[in-house]
């Protein structure tokens, strides 16, 4: 890691110092079971954003520029996972804001809570194999046109880390051939699809390009030596990164 004023480098460039120093505001939402805000927190740290913890029982959103829907067991997974929490009391403030085009991720629990609140099409069940799966996942970007995706080059290959157990992509065929022909696939699985999700889709975002959700999880891949194995010299350990800094990117044009 770039020593401690420094921030990340990504490609040879400073993408930003970590903290508050952009002005940018990254709310990330904290559920009864969430297991990843923190790492979400951090990376959006990493980034040079200011990283505002929400509370799912709350009706506040504090004014924050961006939300971001973390991983983990919201509910212990209970009905289906991420059906509890789309009910919570900030999803309603959650839903007007992304209606809005504030930018929204979520991340694996996340986009369960995104497609149970309709912010997205489909849904997520059950791996096919029946188990829970956990893996460095290789993707290609797809949509480099969302807030969460534009600072990829277009057909990226990258590599982060998969972990759960209701992953498999499902929609009908005619949301299925919406999502194909608007180009809504986001990020698709490469090499092997892990858990039965039709047209190897791993993430999708809505039509405006606010609202994205990904199984995998990028927050787990932005500092080497803690995220995807480097032993293959093709893998960076840090293509999560791209994620964070392409909605402070976004946030900052805007301004
Ligand atoms: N890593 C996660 O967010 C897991 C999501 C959910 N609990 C599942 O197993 O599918």
């Amino acid at each position: 890691m770039a020593g401690a004023h420094a921030g990340p480098v990504v490609d040879g460039e400073l993408i930003g110092a970590p903290g508050a120093e952009s002005g940018v505001r990254v709310g990330v939402v904290t559920f009864p079971g969430s297991l990843d805000d923190r790492d979400a927190a951090r990376a959006v740290r990493m980034v040079g954003a200011e990283a505002v913890p929400l509370w799912h029982g709350s009706h506040d959103l504090e004014g924050v520029d961006a939300i971001i829907l973390p991983g983990g067991f919201s509910y212990g997974d209970y009905l289906r996972a991420g059906a509890i929490a789309s009910l919570s009391p900030i999803m309603s403030e959650i839903i007007d804001a992304a209606r809005r085009g504030t930018p929204v991720l979520g991340i694996c629990n996340g986009f369960q809570m995104l497609t149970e609140a309709h912010l997205l099409p489909g849904g997520l069940i059950r791996n096919d194999h029946g188990t829970f799966i956990c893996r460095d996942q290789r993707l290609r970007v797809e949509n480099t046109s969302t807030a969460w995706t534009n600072q990829f080059a277009a057909g990226a290959e990258i590599t982060i880390p998969l972990k759960n157990g209701e992953g498999g992509y499902i929609a009908s065929a005619d949301s299925i051939d919406e999502i194909e022909g608007e180009g809504l696939v986001a990020f698709r699985y490469l090499d092997v699809n892990p858990n039965g999700s039709m047209n190897d889709i791993a993430g999708i975002t809505n039509v405006r390009g606010n609202v994205v959700g990904l199984m995998p999880h990028p927050e787990h891949a932005v500092e080497e030596g803690f995220g995807p194995d480097t032993a293959d010299a093709m893998r960076s350990g840090t293509d999560g990164l791209l994620l964070f800094a392409s909605a402070l990117t976004s946030l900052l044009s805007r301004a």
